[in-house]
């Protein structure tokens, strides 16, 4: 695809092994795309296909061991740099939040990572709208601990240190797989918006092809370590040939299936 955007992310024949010998993996296999500015991508594939590892190339974690990848024109160097801009949520939302100390501390202190950390009354203020971004009253989780919340409300919490940390780039690694249905789409939704209110790019790493389709811009589907289609979802479910995006849809009940056909070849029109 090409757009008028700048490139953000630029992979050229990008391997990534791990091992040497009989125990040698490549988990990712000579991949190759670009991802502009303000997308919403996802990466969508089974279990141990590769998802991971691409993600955290683009979060600087590994180097491919072939191939060239390029943040903004540049290879990724300094991490610190790097996460000035590209930041991740990951998949366990008690998991990134410390049980022994208040939430509101925790997601004051997250924008201690920022090169020029803004000033204690800004901090607040940025707090403040990262919890109204996701429809929480700030007066709501003061004096709270991470355990007091259920798992739905952490992954807002989760989002509302995204929307105060204000990243250029986002990468959220199944970031609604511990909660249900209803919730998951929601969270998405407030993953959208916050994209539009802060002109992020956002890479969202999932296994779920509807939910995929419910929000992206462009669509990579993955198979052992292989980006095997891509494009828009309309393109993407259009090429019916390709056997993985046929067993990933094979997944997603009836009823959201009809939906996305619907909606799919409406967004073509
Ligand atoms: N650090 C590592 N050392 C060795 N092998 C690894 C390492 N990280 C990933 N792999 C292997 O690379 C392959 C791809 O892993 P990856 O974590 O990217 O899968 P995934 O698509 O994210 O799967 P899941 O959805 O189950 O998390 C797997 O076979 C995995 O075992």
């Amino acid at each position: 695809m090409q757009s008028d955007k700048p490139i953000v992310f630029s992979a050229k024949r990008i391997s990534k092994d791990f091992g040497a010998g009989k125990s040698l993996k490549t988990a990712v296999k000579d991949v190759s795309f670009d991802i502009y500015d303000e997308e919403f991508i996802s990466i969508v594939g089974g279990s141990g296909c590769g998802k991971s590892v691409l993600a955290k190339i683009m979060l600087g974690l590994y180097q491919p061991t072939r191939g060239q990848f390029l943040y903004r024109d540049k290879p990724i160097k300094n991490l610190k740099d790097h996460w000035n801009e590209v930041q991740s949520v990951f998949q366990d939302p008690f998991g990134c939040f410390n049980q022994f100390f208040t939430i509101r501390s925790q997601l004051e202190d997250a924008l201690n990572i920022l090169k020029d950390k803004p000033s204690k009354e800004e901090v607040r203020r940025r707090v403040d709208e990262g919890l109204k971004a996701v429809n929480v009253a700030p007066a709501d989780i003061e004096g709270k601990y991470p355990f007091e919340l259920s798992g739905g409300q952490m992954q807002r919490m989760l989002l509302a240190r995204i929307f105060a940390l204000r990243p250029k780039v986002l990468i959220a690694d199944e970031a609604t797989s511990m909660v249900d249905a209803c919730v998951r789409a929601n969270i998405l939704d407030y993953l959208r918006k916050l994209k539009d209110e802060l002109k992020m790019t956002v890479v969202f790493v999932t296994h779920d092809i509807g939910l995929a389709n419910y929000v992206s811009d462009r669509i990579f589907i993955m198979h052992d370590g292989k980006i095997v289609n891509q494009g828009t979802p309309a393109e993407v479910l259009d090429n019916t040939n390709e056997p993985h995006t046929l067993r990933l849809l094979d997944d997603i009940p009836e009823v959201h299936k009809t939906e996305w056909i619907k909606n799919s070849h409406r967004s073509k029109k």
